[in-house]
């Protein structure tokens, strides 16, 4: 089912024209990523959905609404939005910045305690910590994740996020992944989020939309853009060195494991994909590991020769 459908926007600053006639759809409970180089459109464009910016011609729908239909303040409302930075309000604890939006929505404040206690348990702050803390008191990435939490506290259907992961370090960066692909698939939501990192793109993303001087030069899979880039510009940004090992990340190890073995002294979880058990066997240094399920029961064998034989192959 499609959530947004943006067909043919422009976005002109006088005689700058900075979205240039820009049609995709996204598909409800999917992760796009937009991506681009800097000045190319991408926040300009996703700030269209919520009004935050005029759309200067085209149309913007939102669950089949044109969104030039639906009051400004309802549709912010409706939309959660978290940006690098967070924005986070100083002078409210942690409590007040993730009730905001249920609070101009008239919840009752049971419901909303509910919601904020939720909302902290799920990014692994304990509320009893965390709760009456301001912002200044946390480091950047547990306001970063308050950031993420108070966009998500009305229960949105839609979250649009620009660079939220940006001034993150990889580690914390990636258990900020893990949460919001976590939180997404528990809450089903529709999720729009620019990025200059493709990694994260790749991670994250399962569309990926390419703009280039404001125009979108592809949306596709991440295996498409990697295999059927439209345009030279989506190879070069996509990357051409490591495609192997990006392909591979996408590829899960369940899918071209061998046959159970025994006798094998290290496991791995068949969950993994083909690069994190690449990355676990250079660790470990094993040369061959069983692959067990989520129970730990074996269900199959992968070698360092069938991993390198598959990286060739992507
Ligand atoms: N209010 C504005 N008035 C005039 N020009 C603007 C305005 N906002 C953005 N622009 C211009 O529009 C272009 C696109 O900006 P936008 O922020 O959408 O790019 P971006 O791809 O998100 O860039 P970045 O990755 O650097 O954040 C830029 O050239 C920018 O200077």
């Amino acid at each position: 089912m499609t959530m947004i459908e943006i067909r043919n926007v422009t976005k002109r600053y006088g005689a700058a024209t900075v979205v240039d006639k820009v049609s995709m759809c996204v598909e409800k409970g999917s992760i796009t990523v937009i991506v681009g180089t800097s000045g190319s459109g991408k926040s300009t464009l996703m700030r269209m959905i919520n009004r935050l910016v005029p759309i200067t011609e085209g149309e913007i729908f939102v669950g089949g609404q044109n969104v030039i239909d639906v009051p400004v303040t309802e549709l912010r409302r409706k939309i959660g939005y978290a940006i690098q930075g967070h924005g986070l309000f100083p002078h409210r604890t942690v409590a007040q910045n993730i009730a905001t939006v249920p609070q101009l929505l008239d919840w009752d404040s049971v419901r909303i305690a509910k919601r904020v206690e939720e909302l902290l348990g799920l990014f692994n702050l304990d509320p009893a910590t965390f709760a009456d803390k301001y912002p200044h008191q946390l480091s950047g990435g547990q306001q970063q994740r308050v950031g993420v939490a108070r966009a998500l506290a009305a229960e949105p259907e839609l979250l649009l996020m620009d660079e939220p992961f940006g001034a993150l370090d990889p580690v914390i960066r990636g258990k900020a992944h893990d949460d919001l692909l976590a939180i997404q698939k528990q809450f089903g939501t529709t999720v729009i989020l620019v990025t200059h990192d493709m990694d994260e793109a790749f991670h994250l993303g399962n569309h990926i939309a390419v703009m280039s001087q404001g125009k979108l030069l592809q949306c596709s899979t991440p295996e498409k853009i990697l295999t059927e880039p439209a345009d030279p510009f989506v190879q070069q940004l996509t990357g051409t060195s490591d495609r192997a090992l990006k392909l591979m990340s996408l590829l899960p190890l369940k899918e071209s494991m061998e046959p159970a073995k025994s006798g094998l002294a290290y496991a791995l979880p068949q969950s993994l994909s083909l690069r994190d058990a690449l990355a676990e066997m250079i660790w470990q240094g094993v040369d061959e590991a069983a692959v067990q399920d989520g129970e730990k029961a074996p269900v199959g064998s992968i070698s360092m020769s069938r991993l390198l034989e598959l990286g060739r192959k992507a």
